[in-house]
């Protein structure tokens, strides 16, 4: 369903003709794409196709260089007055910023605070919540990806995968709207990669809007419900995992997946 502006109010992410340069190279050459609310969309495709970019750039962390991102409706670094676009202020980048919850390659823990301490710092600190609401909250976290008894230990206690999961429950504890996944399993020893996509997948069947990069086919197969592959900057092949995976029509497609499946 369209508002007047346009903006698909069923989707949490809408990217119109994104672009994204860094000097004179262009990233993004014009990226179209929607993440409807409730579905996980898996972004697929050869290394430095500009996957982590276009998330970055629904994270808010870069400002696109021409189109328009729309994530829960709110303009990705710029905003409209008078039907001009005007750059956003940094405190509202922060704040829009907080809509969602981004798990990386690498955990990036605090290593000098608890498990219980890392997964409140943000509540309290930036969200300025007291910690009497937040500290049981993050223990039904932790309990949630299967950590319930780790939460005194500290991050190098651990081991990747559990760490991992930490990083989830981290994220989560902002109350993210959507989950943004920056490939979180390729930093990890191949026995501990199912624990982490097992905590993803129980957290998509709660409903969660997740856009995730990855190189797992298997977990895009499986949970995804919508899967994009990207090369060069453009989005070349989307659908459902039977369309992309089973019946690809694309080329490019073709010899991507002949390569990696
Ligand atoms: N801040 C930046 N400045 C300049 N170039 C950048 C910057 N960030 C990314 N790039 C370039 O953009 C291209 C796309 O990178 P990106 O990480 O988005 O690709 P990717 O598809 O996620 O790849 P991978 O699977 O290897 O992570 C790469 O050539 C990278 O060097």
């Amino acid at each position: 369903m369209a508002t007047q502006k346009g903006i698909m109010n069923t989707a949490m992410v809408q990217a119109i003709g994104v672009r994204k340069q860094f000097g004179s190279t262009e990233i993004l050459k014009g990226i179209d794409l929607t993440v409807e609310r409730g579905s996980v969309t898996c972004l697929i495709g050869p290394s430095g196709s500009g996957k982590t970019t276009f998330l970055r750039c629904i994270n808010h962390l870069e400002k696109v260089s021409a189109g328009r991102l729309y994530v829960d409706q709110e303009l990705v670094g710029y905003e409209e007055r008078n039907g001009l676009l005007h750059e956003k202020k940094e405190k509202d980048t922060a704040r829009a910023r907080m809509s969602a919850g981004m798990v990386f390659q690498r955990f990036n823990l605090f290593p000098h605070m608890t498990v219980l301490e890392n997964i409140i710092e943000a509540p309290t600190r930036v969200a300025g919540r007291p910690k009497r609401d937040v500290i049981p909250e993050a223990q039904k976290l932790l309990e949630r990806v299967g950590l319930g008894d780790r939460g005194m230990a500290y991050p190098q206690e651990l081991s990747g995968g559990q760490q991992q999961r930490i990083a989830i429950a981290r994220a989560l504890a902002m109350k993210p709207k959507l989950m943004l996944f920056d490939e979180p399993t390729s930093a990890l020893d191949p026995e501990l990669v199912g624990e982490v996509l097992e905590v993803m997948q129980a957290l998509a069947e709660t409903g969660m809007t997740m856009v995730v990069v990855t190189h797992e086919l298997g977990f895009a197969r499986q949970v995804g419900d919508h899967v994009v592959f990207m090369d060069a900057g453009v989005v070349v092949e989307s659908g459902s995992p039977d369309d992309v995976f089973n019946s690809p029509q694309h080329a490019r497609t073709q010899a991507f997946l002949s390569k990696v499946l």
